[in-house]
């Protein structure tokens, strides 16, 4: 008999993903199932899949998440996801904690819950730590690219995931398909990368359109969009808490002078709920 498994399809300014709670449905082969149930026209449709479960560390963390990108591919960390979480485990009664400790592969993360009339969360506020710099012992890669006729300079920051993130002069107008597949794959990023193209069009406003590892283009990435904030920083370009303005909406970024964290606060929604054969059975 074939296993049908319950998902939520959920997204955080554009950014949908499938959710599985894995108290409830064991996914044996979460690659597989995110490549089939991301497809458009055979599956659901979607970004990649979120598994969220039990942590390892009960005593440091109150959930996980796992992600996986359309192509199957396993990432460390997503920040519209962990938005999303927040949203689901609370408004589907699996928490009553405003402030909730998430386990992902790149640390535990904190979500503050922004709660409105007492039962739904209008937005989620992620402490995303601190991001990892081009300079750090951990990545020395060049901050100058060529993909085809065209030269990208760049700041590299890992937010748990890395990117990437290149200031151009014609956002509306580049096409991000054609060079953020080359960018993604360029040899200085032996697990490819993430690629943010970015435009400052205010005093710390700044439009962003993003190419995704492993699913390509995305309506908003959230790591991306801090990665992004951090890079502006760091370049003189914006003060430590800008407005990252991406195609399915804006999320807000500081960069903390503090403790060096990032804080990145966005919405996060519900699409809609079904049932789906768990692949290969
Ligand atoms: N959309 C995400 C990031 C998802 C993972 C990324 N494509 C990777 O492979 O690193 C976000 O909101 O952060």
């Amino acid at each position: 008999m074939r296993r049908t498994v319950h998902f939520t399809k959920m997204q955080g300014a554009g950014n949908d993903y499938i959710y599985v709670d894995t108290q409830l449905y064991d996914i044996p082969d979460p690659e597989k199932a995110a490549i089939a149930w991301s497809a458009y026209h055979t599956g659901i449709g979607s970004d990649g899949l979120v598994l969220i479960g039990k942590p390892h560390d009960g005593r440091r963390a109150d959930y996980s998440m796992r992600i996986f990108n359309a192509d199957g591919s396993e990432a460390m960390m997503c920040g519209n996801a962990s938005r999303c979480i927040g949203k689901y485990l609370y408004e589907k009664g699996l928490t009553h904690k405003d402030t909730i400790r998430l386990e992902t592969l790149s640390g535990v993360k904190i979500l503050k819950l922004h709660i409105q009339d007492g039962n739904e969360v209008e937005s989620v506020t992620v402490d995303m730590l601190k991001p990892l710099l081009q300079n750090q012992e951990q990545f020395v890669g060049p901050s100058v690219l060529a993909a085809d006729e065209r030269i990208f300079e760049g700041t590299y920051v890992c937010m748990g995931n890395p990117h990437f993130v290149t200031f151009v002069d014609d956002i509306d107008t580049i096409d991000i398909a054609h060079y953020g597949k080359l960018l993604e794959c360029n040899e200085a990023f032996p697990q490819r990368c993430n690629i943010e193209f970015a435009q400052l069009t205010d005093a710390d406003t700044i439009r962003t359109r993003v190419w995704e590892r492993g699913s390509g283009i995305t309506m908003a990435c959230g790591t991306g969009a801090c990665a992004t904030a951090v890079a502006a920083f760091l370049t003189g370009r914006a003060s430590r808490k800008s407005n990252i303005v991406m195609d399915g909406g804006t999320l807000q970024i500081e960069y903390s002078e503090a403790d060096g964290h990032v804080y990145m606060t966005g919405p996060a929604a519900f699409a809609f709920e079904g049932e789906i054969p768990l692949t290969g059975e």
